[in-house]
């Protein structure tokens, strides 16, 4: 793995065994994420992004290919090995904001006990839930369980529980889902205080806002990564066998399925068969 990568996978397929027979969820993905980056994974239901989010969390392991997080190949790992990994070294947060939390514990009982587990004791405990939130701008809500938490504030203790102790990989899927649009920017504004102090974070999301203020948004379809924006662009990937998928209203011109191609100093051009 490369030093700048916090996780990697190459040639990623996922296929669950289901009764009406095998479905190909991932089709031979590869993606490396950047340490301290901040990555957005769109597409539409079903396009596999919660099955990459779940080999990056090392909650699942790939079919075929190989994944790395921090280093480590999930391959090898046992279930044991591969529980260690996840304490160690990621991060999950979900939807529901009451998803991430227990009802009974208060913002920082949720830091002290997440800390506890990955090993932290005594001030270095109190010194991390501590940076955490305030950096969350929590500082003032240390003492407040849940119920008394804000969707937006619920979710931000989320994130900090998420690295407490450790976890330079966050992976959060649909974090805004559930919150209204202020709420949702306060939320992208923790990731991103996040991400500035190293934490490497991997979002899927329909939000239009978290596209906005991600380093890179790459687009699903069919169990692979399609595309990617890359300032505003729309950047198409090719895959080893030499396959491109095209967007959607770029697919719209070619309601035939067959496309004539023509090469010329200047590139490559796509167009109708006439
Ligand atoms: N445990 C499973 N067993 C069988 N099929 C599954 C399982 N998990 C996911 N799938 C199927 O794999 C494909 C990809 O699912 P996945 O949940 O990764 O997509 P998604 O892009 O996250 O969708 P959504 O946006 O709806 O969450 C879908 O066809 C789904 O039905």
């Amino acid at each position: 793995m490369s030093a700048a990568a916090a996780a990697r996978c190459s040639g990623v397929v996922r296929i669950y065994a289901a009764p009406e027979g095998d479905v190909h969820a991932l089709k031979g993905v590869d993606l490396q994420l950047p340490a301290g980056s901040l990555t957005a994974l769109t597409g539409p239901s079903g396009s596999g992004k919660t099955s990459l989010l779940r080999i990056l969390a090392a909650q699942d392991r790939p079919t075929a290919g190989t994944a790395e997080i921090a280093g480590t190949p999930l391959g090898p790992l046992s279930r044991r090995g591969l529980r260690a990994l996840r304490r160690r070294s990621v991060g999950f947060v979900l939807a529901r904001p009451s998803d991430n939390l227990q009802p009974q514990l208060t913002a920082l009982g949720h830091l002290r006990a997440a800390g506890r587990m990955r090993g932290l004791r005594g001030r270095p405990l109190t010194e991390a839930a501590d940076e955490l939130l305030g950096l969350l701008e929590l500082g003032h809500r240390a003492e407040h369980r849940p119920d008394q938490l804000s969707g937006g504030e619920q979710q931000r203790l989320a994130l900090a529980q998420a690295v407490v102790g450790g976890p330079q990989l966050l992976i959060a899927d649909e974090p805004t889902g559930e919150l209204d649009e202020a709420t949702a920017d306060d939320v992208l504004r923790a990731v991103r205080a996040l991400t500035a102090r190293g934490t490497t974070v991997l979002l899927a999301t329909h939000d239009p806002r978290v596209e906005q203020v991600a380093d890179r948004v790459l687009a699903m379809r069919s169990g692979t990564i399609a595309g990617e924006r890359v300032d505003g662009r729309h950047v198409a990937v090719i895959d080893p066998d030499g396959r491109v998928q095209l967007p959607d209203d770029a697919l719209a011109r070619f309601p035939g399925g067959r496309v004539l191609v023509t090469l010329d100093e200047r590139g490559v051009r796509l167009e109708p068969p006439a």
